[in-house]
């Protein structure tokens, strides 16, 4: 989580993935609208943008739902540039959960730390069922992840606490990081006479869905996290 260039508004951003058709798109639309929208296509990955207030507190929400297309191609960039990661599988369909399972693996290897919810949606189809509750939430527990089963189609209250819950936590591990930069660069401050007193604006702005395309959010996303570990790793 980052807080947004031009206000004070904490920005949390969250990467939806998971096979093709278990329900990614979905899950994210009625997330952000209260929505249900059966029938959505999309050959590229999107970005939705919505001011929010979870916990009585307002935050800056970016999901982007990652075109499952080529499923050979891990969406690596997506998992750098996230706060956070929603693994969606599909219960009536063994195959996503295998797929989820690789895809859960790739994220811990290349973001040990990020908050994870494996999501096993279509839980109104229990007559098709391939996947029982027990098996996906031993792979989250192998991963040490949440785990929920969902139906998007039949609007289950989980969905919503499982994404605030998640969005809590990013903003809980902003804080830790933001408390510990601080006491840094208050004692760095000391050392050569200078406090750091750059100001900032509060601007917080209202609540709209915005698809757009993310390529270069990524990109400097992506530069933003290397500067990062860089100066960390030299402290
Ligand atoms: N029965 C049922 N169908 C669902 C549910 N959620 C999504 N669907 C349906 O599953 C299909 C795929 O949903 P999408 O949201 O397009 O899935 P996706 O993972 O984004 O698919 P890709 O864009 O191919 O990656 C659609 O026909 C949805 O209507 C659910 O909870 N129950």
């Amino acid at each position: 989580m980052k807080t947004d260039d031009k206000s004070n508004t904490p920005k949390v951003r969250i990467a939806v993935i998971g096979k093709s058709n278990v329900g990614k798109s979905a899950l994210t639309v009625r997330y952000l609208t209260r929505r249900y929208i059966g029938e959505y296509r999309s050959n590229t990955d999107l970005l939705y943008r919505q001011t929010l207030t979870v916990n009585n507190s307002t935050l800056e929400v970016e999901i982007v739902d990652v075109c499952s297309c080529d499923l050979s191609l891990f969406p690596e960039e997506a998992i750098y540039w996230a706060d956070a990661c929603l693994v969606v599988y599909d219960i009536t369909s063994r195959d996503s959960l295998n797929h989820a399972v690789e895809l859960l693996q790739r994220v811990q290897q290349l973001r040990s730390q990020i908050p994870t919810v494996l999501l096993g949606n279509k839980c109104d189809l229990e007559h098709l069922r391939e996947v029982d509750e027990i098996d996906g939430r031993t792979v989250a527990v192998q991963h040490g992840c949440q785990f929920h089963e969902i139906s998007v189609a039949e609007n289950s209250p989980t969905i919503y606490s499982a994404v605030d819950m998640v969005l809590t936590d990013c903003r809980q591990l902003q804080s830790t990081q933001k408390s510990r930069k601080f006491s840094v660069s208050k004692m760095i401050g000391t050392l050569i006479g200078s406090a750091n007193t750059k100001g900032q604006q509060n601007t917080s702005q209202g609540g709209t869905v915005v698809v757009c395309h993310k390529s270069d959010l990524y990109k400097s996303r992506v530069l933003k996290r290397r500067q990062n570990f860089t100066a960390t790793a030299s402290l």
